[in-house]
């Protein structure tokens, strides 16, 4: 068989050319919602700025918004090109350094493709790749995140999960160093559990949730009701691998900021109290992605939100939440949580090609006993984002993953929310695609798929 290129990938790729698929649905109709979202928080944004002329200078702010009306305009010129599904034209030049990168993939594999021709995780990667440039070319608003504001909300409108998950694990954590066999095997289940649906909220798929839609929403895929949505479930073998694990290194290839983040920071914190972890490495993505993945801000702004915003001061179990902000910190200085961003993460490169295009990010990961890849996009960029027939075994649609020399366990943490699926048991789609159409992407059924090479 030919190595899988992204214009050929082991199966026919997701693409916007089949017009009842998701990858459709995502182009023509959720994509320029995004893009119009990002207009109105950089206009929200550049009015704000008259308002609060004392931090700079009114010729600074005059510049700023004078910038953000051509920068408004470049949004409004990709919606323009995805709606009529036009070419995709090189990335201009920009501080970020890639667009070389970008336009020779894009030259060598779809020299006439367009939106919708050019397979899904392409084009979809392209989008968020050319917002970035927008601000990246810019003088005053480089370090711009459009989706800041969005990310930040979507927090703040979790606050009553996250005081129940700290009132239900504050004691577990601090004492994990300490518990017997039984009860830590019951505690890496909950946190698993906990990060895996963590991954649900999405702010891509549900960008307008208020805070009582958010609670109810969270209780519902907490709630053991959700587990039995679990459709592939690899636990008890990832609990046999991560049970007699003493002081290694464990990476967790993040998703979402916000919620999700915080799963992900109890589920780290567990790790590292139970004296599985010696170090924990956070993968985060280098530029605004996806709407809410994780970038370095958000990361530090979580850490800060949690601790100074009135609705997590005014939780009934805020002190405990202090105490294990305390502890967190403590991780991080004494560089037992690691924070990285590789710009592989935000090539639209499936992670097939891992080993070859990102060599020292592999060499890394090989020294990992675990990697945890949560999310639904780093899902599809495991199994190349194409057809694979759902009862495909998930080591076999990984590739490179499972089979590259020296490749680490690792296990997927997804919520369903595209077209793609593998590793499920004979006749169990058909079974679902009954039970409920929609089942591939609604965020209601989830896998954790493990791959022990
Ligand atoms: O990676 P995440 O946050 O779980 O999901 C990303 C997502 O919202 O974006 C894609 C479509 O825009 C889908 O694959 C998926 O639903």
């Amino acid at each position: 068989m030919q190595a899988p290129t992204p214009a050929a990938p082991p199966c026919p790729p997701l693409s916007g050319q089949h017009r009842n698929s998701f990858a459709f649905t995502t182009i023509t109709k959720r994509l320029p919602v995004i893009l119009a979202k990002a207009v109105d928080d950089l206009t929200r944004t550049s009015y704000a700025l008259g308002r609060d002329s004392a931090t700079s200078s009114d010729d600074t702010v005059q510049a700023k918004r004078e910038e953000a009306k051509q920068l408004l305009s470049q949004l409004g010129e990709i919606r323009y090109e995805l709606q009529r599904d036009r070419k995709l034209k090189p990335i201009a030049a920009d501080h970020d350094g890639d667009s070389e990168h970008w336009n020779r993939l894009l030259q060598t594999h779809f020299p006439d493709g367009t939106w919708l021709s050019t397979p899904w995780l392409v084009s979809e990667c392209y989008m968020y790749r050319l917002v970035r440039g927008v601000f990246a070319r810019s003088t005053h608003w480089r370090d711009h995140d459009p989706f800041a504001r969005q990310k930040q909300e979507a927090l703040q409108h979790s606050a009553t999960t996250v005081n129940a998950l700290v009132g239900r694990f504050h004691a577990i954590l601090r004492d994990a160093a300490t518990a017997d066999d039984h009860m830590s095997a019951t505690a890496f289940a909950e946190l698993v559990n906990v990060s895996l649906w963590g991954n649900g909220t999405d702010l891509s798929l549900l960008p307008n949730l208020n805070a009582e839609q958010t609670a109810s929403l969270q209780a519902a895929m907490t709630s053991e009701d959700a587990h039995h949505h679990t459709i592939a479930n690899d636990l008890p073998a990832l609990w046999e691998l991560v049970a007699p694990l003493r002081e290694a290194r464990i990476d967790i290839i993040l998703d979402n900021a916000g919620f999700e983040l915080f799963c992900d920071l109890l589920l780290a914190d567990w790790l590292v109290q139970s004296g599985r972890a010696r170090v924990v490495h956070f993968h985060a993505k280098q530029i605004p992605w996806f709407v809410s993945d994780v970038i370095r801000a958000d990361f530090d702004w979580t850490h800060r939100a949690l601790r100074e915003l009135e609705c997590f001061t005014t939780l009934s179990h805020h002190d405990d939440l202090v105490a294990m902000l305390d502890r967190w910190q403590s991780h991080l200085s004494a560089g037992r949580w690691l924070l990285e961003a590789d710009p592989f993460w935000t090539t639209p490169y499936a992670f097939w090609h891992l080993p070859s295009h990102a060599p020292s990010l592999w060499r890394a990961l090989q020294q990992s006993s675990l990697c945890i890849y949560k999310g639904d996009l780093n899902y599809r960029k495991l199994v190349y984002d194409c057809m694979w027939r759902p009862d495909t075994p998930f080591h076999e649609a990984i590739g490179p993953l499972h089979t590259a020399p020296g490749a680490p366990p690792l296990v997927a943490l997804r919520t369903c929310k595209a077209d793609v699926v593998a590793g499920l048991a004979a006749g169990k789609a058909e079974a679902l695609s009954l039970a409920c159409p929609e089942w591939m992407v609604n965020g209601e059924y989830a896998v954790i798929q493990l791959s022990k090479p």
